[in-house]
């Protein structure tokens, strides 16, 4: 289960330079990025009055491809230049556009634009009059198209550079880059196209792909498909939103254990009221468990962290979320054991993990081979990241998910997905697809209960 490739700048341009090693001409990569881009914006926009803004790198010659090939098709072009062409390749393109060519600051809206000002090679933001005329021209056409990247975003982080307009869509040239799927960058788009081009494009980090999941074995029981315990401590909501998760994850069996009685939940959970430690210690002793969860809804206080210390303690693969990342974070990360999967939010992980440098993805791969568990950095661009460097990236999930307990409902997913499949990484990507599936289904303002209803029919998608 593989999703789009993503490369960064540095990536995509070795990607290219094996290409052109392999024998293929530079300018013939720019005709067929030209090209598959014209594809998608003819199929938009027909014959709409199109203008084309090419910059003075490659992702300008792109725009000069696409203006001639356009044209060619019957659509009214006009092209406006930001300086010169500089290199080899968009002089060539630029070379072949028989029109005019007029400057960036006197160019009129059109009904189309079509942003070839900067892609991969911006090295720093646009001056202020270029991004006020692009955001200017990209609001007053009805269908606007960013070549690569949108101009101002920086392709490795997502961040921008420079105030960075809507675009209706995004055309990415080969592969993705992290700044299609990571915040701010992967917000000023709506639609998100990749083109191939036909080259190679190696890389262990994908967008999130769609899982492919199984229905039970016709010999299957209740243990075969993996029995989950949840541990909770004095919030028994919190832990019960998880087991009942867990409980339409896929997996057999669900044991619920809060330190105090817990709210009416579905009798198939087997419910047991464990306030000692050593009851926990004990509780977890059965050799069928194949999964334990423990965060939602423990506690911060000694009674939390002995809780947590008796789940460690059980060998049991486990899932680790909420209060319990925050007590890691004081306790120190050595007590992670390997191949525990880790459902950090954006301050949890800062708690657990400092400061790190980089990307998102360059974080989560970071904490990921720092604590060798598989890492699920949440957020709008939750990044899912495993030891051995393979990161997996969502796009477009729905925003309603950020209201409260929704991280209770993907911990216990995950912890479920886990018992089914027993590999981390796997179990990571089937839960967090299937969270934002279940939210797709939801719709508007749900609660995180609501996603428990859901569950049945986003599994049901998959079989
Ligand atoms: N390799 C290939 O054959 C293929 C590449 N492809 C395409 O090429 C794109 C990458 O092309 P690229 O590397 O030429 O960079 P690009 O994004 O056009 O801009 C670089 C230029 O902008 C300049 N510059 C930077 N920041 C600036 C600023 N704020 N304000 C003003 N200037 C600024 C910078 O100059 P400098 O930083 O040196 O001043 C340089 O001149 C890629 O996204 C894809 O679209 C496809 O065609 C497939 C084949
Ligand atoms: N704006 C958003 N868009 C998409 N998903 C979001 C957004 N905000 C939060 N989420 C998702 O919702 C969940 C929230 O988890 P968390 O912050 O732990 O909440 P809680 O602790 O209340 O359960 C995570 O899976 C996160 O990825
Ligand atoms: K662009």
């Amino acid at each position: 289960m593989q999703g789009l490739p993503v490369l960064t700048a540095a990536a995509m341009r070795a990607a290219e330079q094996a290409a052109f090693d392999a024998g293929v001409p530079e300018y013939d990569l720019m005709e067929r990025a030209g090209a598959a881009a014209a594809e998608v914006i003819w199929r938009a926009g027909g014959r709409r009055e199109t203008l084309v803004l090419c910059g003075p790198g490659n992702n300008g010659g792109d725009g000069f491809v696409i203006a001639r090939l356009l044209r060619g098709r019957g659509v009214p072009v006009r092209v406006a230049a930001l300086g010169e062409s500089r290199t080899e390749s968009s002089k060539r393109a630029r070379g072949a556009w028989d029109g005019p060519v007029e400057s960036l600051a006197d160019a009129a809206p059109a009904a189309q634009l079509v942003d070839a000002l900067f892609g991969t090679g911006l090295t720093r933001g646009l001056d202020e009059k270029v991004a006020g005329k692009l955001d200017e021209l990209v609001c007053r056409a009805s269908l606007s198209h960013s070549i690569d990247l949108p101009s101002g975003v920086a392709t490795d982080d997502g961040a921008l550079l420079s105030p960075v307009p809507h675009f209706g869509t995004c055309i990415a040239l080969g592969a993705l880059k992290p700044a299609h799927l990571l915040h701010p960058a992967a917000d000023r788009f709506d639609r998100l196209v990749c083109a191939d081009i036909g080259i190679p494009v190696p890389s262990a980090i994908h967008s999130l792909a769609v899982p492919d999941l199984q229905a039970p074995e016709p010999e299957a029981h209740k243990y075969t498909r993996g029995l989950v315990a949840v541990i909770g401590g004095g919030m028994a909501g919190a832990s019960l939103l998880a087991a009942r998760a867990a409980a339409h994850s896929g997996a057999g069996s669900i044991r619920h254990f809060a330190a105090v009685v817990a709210g009416s939940g579905p009798d198939a959970i087997v419910h047991r009221h464990v306030v000692a430690p050593a009851d926990i210690t004990e509780a977890v002793s059965d050799k069928r468990i194949a999964t334990v969860l423990v965060g939602p809804g423990l506690g911060r206080d000694e009674d939390g962290r002995a809780r947590m210390e008796a789940a460690l303690a059980s060998g049991h693969r486990i899932v680790l979320d909420a209060d319990a990342l925050t007590l890691l974070g004081e306790k120190g990360r050595d007590a992670i054991p390997a191949g525990a999967i880790l459902t950090p939010h954006e301050g949890e992980f800062v708690r657990l993990f400092g400061d790190l440098p980089g990307s998102k993805i360059d974080r989560a791969l970071e904490a990921a081979r720092l604590t060798q568990a598989v890492v699920i950095y949440k957020g709008p661009d939750s990044v899912i990241a495993a030891p051995d460097g393979r990161a997996a990236v969502t796009r477009g999930f729905s925003s309603w998910l950020s209201t409260a307990g929704t991280g209770d409902v993907l911990a216990g997913l995950a912890a479920g997905r886990l018992a089914v499949t027993g590999d981390p990484f796997r179990a990571a990507c089937e839960a967090v697809w299937l969270h934002g599936e279940a939210a797709r289904r939801a719709g508007p303002a749900f609660i995180a209960d609501d996603l428990i209803g859901t569950l049945p029919a986003a599994i049901a998608s998959r079989l």
